[in-house]
């Protein structure tokens, strides 16, 4: 699909604003799938992390399909919650199915489903592996959460990789996220916000860095905002859409 002209945030991050979330979706699965070929291509393995949420699951569709080959690409979680692998509220289970039997070949590392979030946590930054993650999906939630940061929540200090969660402001309250410093170190960073339900949280994200917007702490070098009209419209109104 065609890329439409970047704009520019305040951060300095690219901004790609799209008319709608389903071409928000298309050009989400297009940024996913030439990250994941250029690695292929560079080192014959891929390593993505995922957000779960509603957003994503229309590009997981159709990144799916698009992949050559799967069992060369890790899957990692940006965030998971701490329930059993088959739970409906599992962000694992939810990026499965969403991409679909073509995909049947990845390793998609999951969360252990014992012990404390702080023992899950643990086990889950040993299982990350020591490589680089080359890309990471994010979702931005209507609080302005992003993976399972909560704004002005304590995990945002975090400095290993994974962070234990127990009290999120939106159920479930036990989780595991990757760490700001971890998403700073990823290869690219998307961000996808669609709906005017987000507006408020990314005009947030797109103003004065901050704890408050957990993903304006994100490293903007590296991090590329898809987002729809109805998203941005408040950013829009107060210029922090770039031009
Ligand atoms: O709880 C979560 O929410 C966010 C946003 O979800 P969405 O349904 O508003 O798209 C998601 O990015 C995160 O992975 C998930 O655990």
């Amino acid at each position: 699909m065609t890329t439409p002209a970047p704009r520019t945030t305040p951060s300095g991050a690219r901004l790609l604003a799209v008319p709608d979330a389903e071409t928000a979706a298309s050009l989400t699965a297009t940024l996913l799938h030439d990250a994941i070929a250029a690695s292929l291509a560079e080192r014959g393995v891929a390593r993505v992390a995922l957000s779960g949420g509603r957003t994503p699951l229309a590009a997981y569709a159709q990144l799916g399909p698009a992949v050559r080959d799967w069992s060369a690409v890790t899957v990692l979680l940006a965030d998971e919650r701490c329930v059993p692998q088959d739970h409906p509220d599992s962000n694992a289970r939810e990026i499965r199915a969403a991409l679909g039997p073509a995909a049947r070949d990845l390793r998609l590392v999951p969360l252990v489903e014992n012990g404390s979030p702080g023992d899950r946590a643990r086990a889950y930054a040993h299982d990350l592996g020591p490589e680089p993650i080359d890309v990471v999906l994010l979702g931005l939630g209507e609080d302005g959460h992003t993976a399972s940061l909560f704004p002005a929540h304590g995990a945002l200090e975090a400095e290993g990789r994974t962070v234990a969660v127990l009290d999120a402001p939106k159920p479930p309250p036990e989780r595991v996220s990757l760490t700001l410093p971890e998403l700073r170190a990823a290869g690219s960073v998307v961000l996808l916000v669609t709906g005017e339900g987000k507006a408020d949280a990314l005009a947030r994200t797109l103003g004065d860095p901050g704890q408050t917007a957990p993903a304006s702490l994100l490293r903007p070098e590296t991090l590329t905002v898809v987002a729809d009209a109805d998203a941005l419209r408040r950013a829009d109104e107060l210029g922090l859409a770039g031009g």
